[in-house]
Order: structure tokens, then C-alpha cells, then sequence
């Protein structure tokens, strides 16, 4: 017999016929078995793996800004600010995850390019969900979700509801004794800077110690803008690596269109604040 540890004889329990085990609770055999190359190239494995678990904590920063919206909107920042310090932790972890993809060289990836047909990154609803919910909401990236009524009705039913940054201006507002124009709030366009609100948070930094817990609330939005344009260009940075100026599967110019998109600002005035301090 062999003189193995046996964790039994501790206590261990062993038997799971009838109770909720590890992968039971964790729906381990829908996640493995949602791998599905369809080639045989080895580094699509990779490609796969590296896409869904961007998902998984994708699905994780949805569940956090919801949670942070509502409330806020109760007026209960305190536990808002735990929630997107986790938010920017979690892009922090996307954006270390590159170091993983990067292993993949240009040769590796036309080995199954083509396989992955007209299939694309820009169709990642998840992805457009964030930015819908942070307040840049370009309605023509929808189209692309028209044939999935499901994920189609998700993107409207997030638009039906004011941004996570509409509702930290409507907190400046009430703070200030101010009022923003109406176009601050439009609800299907992304968020465009305004000077009014740029006074308003210039207001906030000049005097951090009278409106603590919107300086406070600030910061974290720029903390969590300043982590997902390192996400963006970590992107741009292995796509020009691995295909250089190839056209994207998803119709786009690739590179050029990623680099455009540098350029969105999520938060403008909080950024812009600082050139007038
Ligand atoms: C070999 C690695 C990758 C390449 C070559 C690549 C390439 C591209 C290209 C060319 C686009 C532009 C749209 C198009 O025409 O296809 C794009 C968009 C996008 N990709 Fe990737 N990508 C890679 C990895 C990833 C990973 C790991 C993720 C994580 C989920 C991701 C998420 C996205 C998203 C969300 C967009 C839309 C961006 C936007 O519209 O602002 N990509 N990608
Ligand atoms: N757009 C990429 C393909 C790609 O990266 C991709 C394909 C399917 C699912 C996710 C992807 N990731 C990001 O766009 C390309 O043009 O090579």
C-alpha cells in the first residue's frame, strides 16, 4: 500500500454523488467546454482562452458599475468608491494579460486568421456595454448585434438609463447649486465636453477639502479612464505587433480605426479641469 497522504483520514470529504461540489458550483463543465477552435492550429487554444476570460472579467466590471450606479443614485458613495478602485483593478488585469498574448508571433496567428471568418473584437457586446455605461454611447457600433435581439435589448436597455458620469454630474450639480445644460444629459450620443462642467469640477479641485467626496469620486473616474486607455493601447500596440496594418476580420482598418479610438475620451472635463487649475 502506498504511504501517500490521505486527506481522508483528516476529514476530507470525498463523496460528492448527492452534494454541490467545486466545479458544480462553479459551472466548470459549461466553461470547458466552450473551447471550440475552429482549426487545428496550437495557438488558437491561446486566442480562445485569452478572449473568454476578457469576458468573464468583463462580465465582472458590468456587475460592479451597475452595483456603483445604483448607489449612487441612493446617494451611497462609500461603498461606489471600493467598486471602481475594483473596476480599475480589473482593467489592470486585462492589461497584464497581454504579456500572455504577445507569446503569439505573427506566423502563429496566420496560422488560423482565416478561420475566424468575419468574427471580431468590435462585436464584443460586453465591451460596448462598459463604454455605454461610462457615457460613450456610439449608437452605430449597435448594429452589428441587430440579428441578437437578446444582446440588441441590453445594449437599448442601457441606454434608457443615465451614464455612470451623468450621474456624478448630477451629484456636482446638487453639490454646487449649479445646472448643466440639457445636451450634458443627451442619452444616446457619446458624452462631448462642456465648459460649464469643467468650471464646475474646477470648483471641486480648488478646494478638495469642501467637497471631499466628489474630489474623491473624480479621481476614481480618472483612475479608471486612465487604466482602460492603457487597455486600449496594450490593443493597438499587439494588433500592429502581431498584423500590422492588416485590414481587421471585422471590416474596420484595423490599426488606423484602433488608434482613432485613442482618442475617446471618456470623462473629458475631468481631464481638461487640470489645464485650468
Ligand atoms: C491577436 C490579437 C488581436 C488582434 C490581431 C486584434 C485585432 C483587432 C482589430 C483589427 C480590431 C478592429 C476591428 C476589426 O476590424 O476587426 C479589434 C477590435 C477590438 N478588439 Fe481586438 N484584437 C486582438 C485581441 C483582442 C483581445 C484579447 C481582446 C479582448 C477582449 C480584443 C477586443 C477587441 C475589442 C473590444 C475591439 C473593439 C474596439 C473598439 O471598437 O473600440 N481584441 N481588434
Ligand atoms: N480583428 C482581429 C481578429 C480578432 O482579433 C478577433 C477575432 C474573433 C474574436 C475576437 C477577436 N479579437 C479582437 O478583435 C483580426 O483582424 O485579426
Amino acid at each position: 500500500m502506498s504511504d501517500a497522504y490521505n486527506p481522508e483520514t483528516e476529514g476530507a470529504k470525498m463523496s460528492f454523488a448527492t452534494d454541490m461540489s467545486y466545479g458544480d458550483y462553479l459551472g466548470m463543465d459549461a466553461i470547458l467546454g466552450a473551447q471550440t477552435p475552429q482549426s487545428s492550429a496550437h495557438d488558437e487554444m491561446l486566442f480562445i482562452i485569452q478572449h473568454q476570460t476578457s469576458e468573464l472579467w468583463m462580465r465582472l466590471i458590468l456587475h460592479e458599475l451597475s452595483a456603483a450606479r445604483e448607489l449612487m443614485l441612493a446617494g451611497d458613495t462609500a461603498p461606489v468608491f471600493k467598486m471602481l478602485a475594483r473596476v480599475a483593478r480589473i482593467f489592470e488585469q486585462l492589461n497584464n494579460a497581454w504579456d500572455v498574448l504577445r507569446t503569439m508571433t505573427p506566423s502563429d496567428y496566420t496560422t488560423f486568421r482565416e478561420s475566424l471568418g468575419a468574427s471580431s473584437g468590435f462585436q464584443s457586446h460586453q465591451y460596448r456595454l462598459i463604454e455605454f455605461m461610462l457615457g460613450n454611447r456610439n449608437t452605430a457600433m449597435m448594429r452589428v448585434h441587430e440579428h441578437r435581439a437578446d444582446l440588441l435589448g441590453k445594449l437599448e436597455a442601457e441606454l434608457e438609463q443615465p451614464s455612470l458620469y451623468h450621474i456624478a454630474l448630477r451629484a456636482l450639480e446638487r453639490e454646487l447649486g449649479v445646472s448643466f445644460d440639457a445636451e450634458v444629459y443627451q442619452m444616446r450620443a457619446p458624452h462631448a465636453s462642456n465648459d460649464a462642467v469643467i468650471e464646475a469640477w474646477a470648483q471641486v479641485y480648488r478646494a478638495p477639502s469642501e467637497h471631499w467626496v466628489l474630489y474623491e469620486l473624480a479621481e476614481k473616474l480618472v483612475d479608471l479612464e486612465d487604466y482602460f486607455r492603457r487597455w486600449r493601447f496594450n490593443h493597438v500596440t499587439t494588433v500592429e505587433r502581431i498584423i500590422g496594418f492588416k485590414r481587421g476580420t471585422g471590416g474596420t482598418s484595423g490599426v488606423k480605426y484602433l488608434r482613432r479610438m485613442l482618442e475617446v475620451e471618456l470623462f473629458p472635463e475631468l481631464w481638461h479641469v487640470r489645464g485650468v487649475l
